[in-house]
């Protein structure tokens, strides 16, 4: 079943849809300057509204951006993840010592716009968990994710990709369907897509986002 990543949810509404609609795992963005930032204890607290990842719950998933070991240590004081993502310029020893040191998965986001992109999957995959590929944020972004930018999903479509991943980037529930048949991905992620404003996610949304995702797969 293709797993479905809810991720920059920061309020109730959204945690709630999210958990409703079965999502796989949900997201928390431990990132400032991102709209859907949380505070760890902001993220604590809707993470109690539901069972835990393997209690019947979706997996937390920790959103960072180049963090320091400081960042993490005060978001894991308050809120047990069960993956950390990496969405930053994090090198493949960064990436293996935060997993190290924290003792928890980490999923890699890697920016796809050409060929050449898919040599860092060799480099990655012996330091992470899992991939996030996604597109490179277009030129002007602030963000380095979370853009609603697509990539050209021919550049994944039937190639190996050495650990379980996630498909990222533009996905809505119009196009997630047609983005699974493409490419053939494992699991997907969404932030813009399934928001009504930047940064406020809408539960309709989400609801057609997953149902729309699990109906291609
Ligand atoms: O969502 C954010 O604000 C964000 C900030 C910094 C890094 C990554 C971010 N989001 C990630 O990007 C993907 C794709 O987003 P979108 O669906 O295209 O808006 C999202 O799923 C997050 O994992």
């Amino acid at each position: 079943m293709t797993l479905v990543k809810i991720c920059g949810v920061k309020d109730a509404a959204g945690f709630d849809a999210a958990v409703a609609a079965g999502a796989d795992l949900i997201g928390f963005v431990f990132y400032p300057p991102s709209p859907r930032a949380v505070t760890a204890a902001a993220a604590a607290e809707l993470s109690g509204r539901a069972p835990r990842g393997g209690e019947g719950g979706p997996l937390r998933v920790g959103l960072f951006v180049d963090p320091e070991d400081a960042l993490l240590e005060a978001v894991l004081a308050a809120l047990p993840l069960d993956l950390i993502q990496l969405h930053g310029e994090e090198k493949p020893a960064r990436a293996a010592g935060i997993r190290a040191r924290f003792g928890i998965p980490v999923m890699k986001a890697l920016g796809i716009a050409e060929p050449a992109d898919l040599g860092l999957l060799a480099e990655y995959a012996p330091a992470v968990d899992r991939f996030l590929l996604d597109a490179k944020p277009p030129p002007g972004a602030s963000l380095p994710g979370g853009n609603a930018a697509a990539f050209d999903w021919r550049l994944v479509a039937g190639r190996p990709i050495p650990r379980p991943w996630l498909l990222a980037g533009g996905l809505t529930p119009d196009n997630v369907a047609e983005a699974l048949r493409h490419t053939g991905a494992p699991g997907v992620d969404v932030s813009s897509g399934v928001e009504k404003a930047r940064g406020v996610k809408d539960p309709a949304r989400i609801a057609a986002f997953v149902a729309a995702a699990r109906g291609a797969g």
